[in-house]
This record gives C-alpha cells, structure tokens and sequence, in this order.
C-alpha cells in the first residue's frame, strides 16, 4: 500500500475519474419529528409503503437463515454479560438467556445463563419469586444481515429533542450545558431507575431481543466499546451498519460494554412519571454510562444518543467532536463538512473522486481525524443515479431504507414519494461506498466548509473565511429550510443550532468554538462557507442550488485553486466572494445579481442579517478560549449594518 506523504496506507481500492455532474425546529435545536406522519393505524402506514401494482415476479421469502455461532465457555460468558445487562435493578437477578431465535428450534439448545448480581453464577438456581423468572429471554447476538430491508419507525419519523433528558447528578451539573439553548434537559438519577426498569421490564417480557456489541470510533487509542439490546432486528440491522462492526477476535475479547443502549422503542415512557411531558424519552445517564430509548422507534436516536455521548466523553482527552463528514484526496488533502441536516454533509462528502472518511461524526485529535461510526445514513428523497450514484449503489443487500415508499410486488423503491415522511433514509455500512478509506482516518484537515441551505436565497454560493468568521459562523451553526412543502408556499424559517449540532452537544459551545479554532490555527486549516440553498430568490420564487454546481465548487476548494481566486466583499455580511469557478456561471457566484427584485434583495438580507444578530446575543457574554483578541474579532465578524 502506497504511503502517499499521509503516514496513512491507501484506500484499498483505486479511484476511477467520472463525469459528475423538513423539518425546522424552534430555539436552538432541530425537530424532524414535529410533523405527524399521515396514518392512524399501524395497518395504514404500512399501506402507505406500499404501492399496490399487478404481480410481475414471484414473491419469495427473504428471511434468509441466521449466521450459526460458534459454541464453548467465551459464549457463557458473553450469555451472562448479556444477562447482567438486562438484570432488573430490583431483583437482584438477571432474565435466563439463551442464544437463538425461539421460531427456530434446534437453536434453542441448553445454552442458558441467569445473572445475579456480583456472583458468579455457576447454574441457575435462583429461587423464583415473580413470573419473568420463570421465562427465557432469546438473545440474537451480534447477527449478521439476512438482506436489503425496507422498513418503517412507525409514529416518529425523526428524532426527538424535547423528550431527550440527561440525569444530572454532582458531576454533571458542573460539566454539562443546561439552561436556555441547551439541548440536556435535566432529569434525576431515581427518574432514570425508574425509565430504565421499564425499559428492561419490556425487553425481558419479549420472545426475543437483539444484542448488538460494536464499537466507535477508528482511531484504535480512543475506541469506545458499546452495546445496542433492542426490540426489532431494524434497530440491530440499522446499528450493526451504523457502528464499527467487530471482527471475531474482537468480539471474543469485548468483555464489558463501556455504553450501553436500552432501546425498547415501541413501549412508551409512562407520563404519570417525573420529568416526563410525552409517551416519548430518550434518557442519557452518563454516571451509569447507560442510555434508554422509550416511545420512539426513530433509529436515528440511537445514533445521535452515542454521538452525544463522544461529545462529552472526547473533549475530556482534548479531542474535538464534531457533527460533520470528511473525506481526503489522493494527496490526501482532508476536508471537513459541517452544516446541519440536509445541507449536504452525505452528499458532498461522498464523492467520486475522493476517499470517503466518514458521512457525519468525526473525532479531530492531535494526531488528525477519525471517523466515529462505521456507516453513513444517507437523506434518499428524491435520490438519483446520475446526481448520486455512490449513494444509489450503496442501497443493496445488507441495507436499511427507512420510510421509503416502494412497490409491493417488483419491490422497486420510489425515491420521490413522500407519504410517510420527506425524512426518508438509508443506512449502509461505509464501504459500501467504493472509495471509502479504510480504516477511516486520514491527518488533519485542509478545509473547513461551513454548509447552509439558505432558503432566503442571500448568502453566497461559496465564500472564503478568515478564522474569525469561520468561528462566528461555526457557533452560529445556521440553516433555513421550509417546512411542510405540499400545501402550498411557505416562508423560510431561520434555524440556528450551535456548532453545527446544538442537539447532540454537551458542553457549552463556546468549549468547542475553541478547540476548533486552536486546531484550526494550528494546522493552517482555511474555512469556508457554501450555500447549498437557494439562489435568484427566496424559496418559492428562486431556486436551490443545482447540485453540479455545488460540486464544482468544493472541487475548487480541494484542489486549492479557490484560494488564488480573485475575491470582492459582500455587504451585511462582509463575506469574500470569487469572481470566477470553473464549471459555475459567474453570475450566480454574487446573489443580488441573480435577484429579478434588487430591493427585495436587499431586505431579505438585511432580515437574514437581523436573525443573526439576534441568534448570537446569547454569546456576547462568553470567552472563547484563552485569546481575548479572539473573542472580540468573533464578535465583530458576524453581519455590520
Ligand atoms: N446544491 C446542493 N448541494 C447539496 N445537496 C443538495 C443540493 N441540492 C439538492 N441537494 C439535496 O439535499 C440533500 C442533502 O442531504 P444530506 O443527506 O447530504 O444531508 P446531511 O447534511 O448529511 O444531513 P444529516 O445530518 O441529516 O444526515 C440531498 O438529498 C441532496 O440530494
Ligand atoms: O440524526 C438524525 O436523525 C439524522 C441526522 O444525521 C441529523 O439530524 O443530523
Ligand atoms: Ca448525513
Ligand atoms: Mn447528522
């Protein structure tokens, strides 16, 4: 494997040249889960996935037969940290466990192992005092995908951010961000025993629960070991795609887990209970390093549970967490994308003509970066070949398609339609992505791109950031998307979420403001910020983007060409912007002169510049980092009028 000047090996596979071509939330932190979904009955949203059409192939089964494991003492071992996982806290002992699928029965064999606390329990012989102990719970551990699977979340089609607490106790009071804009809503650790019972009262009531032991994190010093027990082989699939997936020998030495999820997500919390204000609660106890997932079954909380949790867990060891994807060039020239959902962190950073590093958390260490999961989940509305196709051919066997609508009898998704939700997704794990680089590390950044869908259709394709700006818009963390598209046009709606992911922070902002800004300096990174939002118009009178062009802009900035360009300054904003890409129209690259109405231009920016005045208010009163001066160019680099 070729070193290429990165002291990193290669992608394993060579790069071929091709031809290329809501949701909004309130405050602080973005809903996707605001709109309900359109069925009453369980029944009726199945209907809605399904486009009825006459018969053209046969239907077959696509349960394909679970991997078989391998047997002897490591498995007891594994049973009883499984069953110690989902001991009550109440009854001192763990459910029976035993490995297999219960529909199949040559698999339900004599493994079982009960759990009692702190013991080593040599058969079990607990003295039975309540009916659950009296059952086996079926652990499917660790399996591997049977096929393509297109499924539903049911009720919750995105996450959930109002229903997220996080248990405060002596230590996190102190550590964590609470208060106005902060996304940790506070609960008591007892509140959390309580959630967690009925979680773990729900999963050992069942047939069956999956066990998914992975890992986060690629960089080897800083791997974080975490188990999924869930309800539904979606939500195994889904994390089995979306973590790192260990190897046989890693998963024979796992041992314990050292973040465990709960996720009984089609039982709901109980509102009679302290704290909570719906059926939904997804309750992070970083103390017990334990979550619990009830009334959702939006997989996409798991994800974004243990992405909060790397943003408390990272800083601590001075490494920056960050909700944004990263690829590298063959001369291994890294960028980063950060922006919020469905501003193209999925999109542009898988490109053809670069090795993908991750889609969307990474880790920014002194030693460079490194991809947190092991998969992507990429946005598929409206997906298509020609303007995606890394993407499109990702979505194969082993794949998880949520809420996609498809036809029932050739099993052809429809990529355009949004009866269940716009939110539709696919979750695959990375290198179904050809150029994806494995392992997904690369050295430290080149270029920081900013991305916001501005649907007020003001700021900029692309401009370059000194770091002032580049802080200023980074904790500005701005997007407008609009909401509700069908009936009829709506006004964009300014969202503002700090770094770039105000929902999965921990600390306050301003602690990771500063350690990418010092990173930034350290390693000459050069920000930028790319609108792939509207042009020639608000929503409903311009136009998004087209994506082409978006692309020929970041090709520009990878290659470096960008920064010799020729630049002038905006007005409000004070962004620079080139005079000339290649590939783009020139004229698009100042937004007034798309604009038919100059004075509708210049309100909506000027409007646009208000809502960021407003937004950053909340900050004046904070030091970013050590360097005063820093603070004050910060706050001086935002919108002058
Ligand atoms: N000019 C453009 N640039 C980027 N994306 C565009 C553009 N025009 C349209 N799109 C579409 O916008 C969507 C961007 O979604 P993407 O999945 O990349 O979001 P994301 O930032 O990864 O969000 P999340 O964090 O929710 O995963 C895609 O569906 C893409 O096809
Ligand atoms: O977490 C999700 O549901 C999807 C996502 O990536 C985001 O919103 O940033
Ligand atoms: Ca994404
Ligand atoms: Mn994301």
């Amino acid at each position: 494997m070729a070193a290429n000047g990165t002291g990193l090996p290669m992608a394993r596979k060579p790069l071929a040249k091709i031809v290329t071509e809501d949701k909004q939330g309130n405050g602080m932190c973005h809903d996707d889960s605001a709109k309900g979904i359109k069925a009453q009955t369980i029944d009726e949203l199945h209907s809605l996935q399904k486009k009825r059409s006459a018969p053209t192939t046969p239907l077959e089964g696509n349960q394909g037969a679970f991997a078989s494991l391998p047997d002897d003492e490591r498995r007891r071992q594994q049973l009883q940290s499984i069953s110690a996982s989902l001991a009550s806290l109440t009854r001192g002992a763990g459910p029976k466990v035993v490995r297999g699928d219960p529909a199949a029965k040559s698999s339900q064999a004599v493994e079982h192992v009960a759990h009692r606390h702190h013991h080593h329990v040599e058969a079990p012989t607990i003295s039975v005092s309540d009916d659950s102990s009296l059952k086996f719970t079926h652990v499917l551990y660790n399996l591997s995908p049977a096929g393509a699977l297109a499924t539903l979340s049911g009720a919750k089609t995105g996450r959930s951010p109002r229903d997220k607490r996080v248990v405060m106790d002596d230590t996190t009071q102190n550590e964590l961000w609470w208060g106005r804009g902060s996304p940790n809503i506070e609960m008591d650790e007892h509140t959390f025993l309580v959630n967690r019972e009925r979680a773990v009262d729900y999963l050992n009531s069942l047939d069956k629960v999956f066990v998914n032991d992975q890992f986060l994190n690629w960089d080897p010093q800083n791997r974080i070991k975490v188990r999924i027990v869930s309800a539904r082989a979606y939500h195994s699939l889904f994390m089995h795609n979306m973590c790192i997936r260990p190897t046989d020998e890693e998963l024979e030495n796992f041992g314990t887990p050292d973040f465990t999820i709960y996720n009984a997500g089609q039982f709901p919390c109980n509102r009679y209970t302290h704290y909570m204000t719906s059926s939904t609660s997804t309750d992070l106890n970083l103390a017990r390093k334990e979550m619990v997932i009830l009334g959702t079954q939006y997989a996409g909380e798991m994800k974004k549970g243990l992405f909060s949790v790397m943003h408390y867990l990272m800083p601590k060891r001075q490494i920056l967490s960050l909700h944004s994807g990263c690829n590298m060039g063959i001369d291994g020239d890294v960028a980063l994308f950060f922006g919020l959902s469905g501003t193209g962190k999925t999109t542009l950073s898988t490109d053809h003509n670069r090795y993908l590093i991750g889609d969307d958390e990474h880790c920014w260490s002194d030693y460079g970066v490194s991809n947190i999961e092991g998969g992507c989940y990429a946005k598929c509305i409206d997906l298509s070949r020609e303007k995606e196709p890394d993407i499109w051919n990702a979505i194969k066997f082993g794949t998880v398609l949520e809420n996609v609508v498809f036809d029932e009898h050739t099993r052809e998704v429809e990529y355009g339609d949004k009866s269940v939700t716009e939110n539709t997704r696919a979750a695959y794990p990375i290198e179904y992505i050809p150029n994806a680089k494995l392992p997904c590390i690369g050295p430290h950044p080149k270029n920081v791109i900013l991305l916001a869908c501005d649907a007020f259709g003001v700021l900029p394709p692309v401009s370059k950031l000194n770091l002032a700006q580049t802080m200023y818009h980074f904790i500005s963390g701005y997007t407008a998307l609009v909401a509700g598209t069908e009936d009829g046009i709506k006004e964009p709606t300014a969202t503002f979420s700090a770094c770039f992911g105000a929902a999965f922070i921990m600390l306050h902002p301003t602690k990771y403001a500063a350690m990418l800004a010092e990173k930034m300096q350290k390693h000459g990174a050069t920000g930028w910020l790319v609108n792939t939002g509207w042009s020639g118009g608000s929503y409903g009178s311009g136009n998004r983007i087209k994506l082409a062009y978006t692309r020929r802009i970041i090709d520009a900035i990878h290659s470096g060409s960008l920064l010799n360009a020729t630049y002038e300054k905006t007005d409000v904003f004070g962004l620079e912007i080139p005079t000339e890409i290649e590939g783009v129209p020139s004229e698009i690259l100042r937004p007034e002169n798309t604009w038919g109405d100059k004075k509708a231009y210049k309100n909506t920016l000027l409007k646009l510049g208000g809502l960021f005045k407003n937004n950053f208010e909340t900050f004046t009163n904070y030091k970013i980092g050590k360097d005063t001066m820093l603070t004050q160019e910060i706050l001086a680099a935002g919108p002058n009028f």
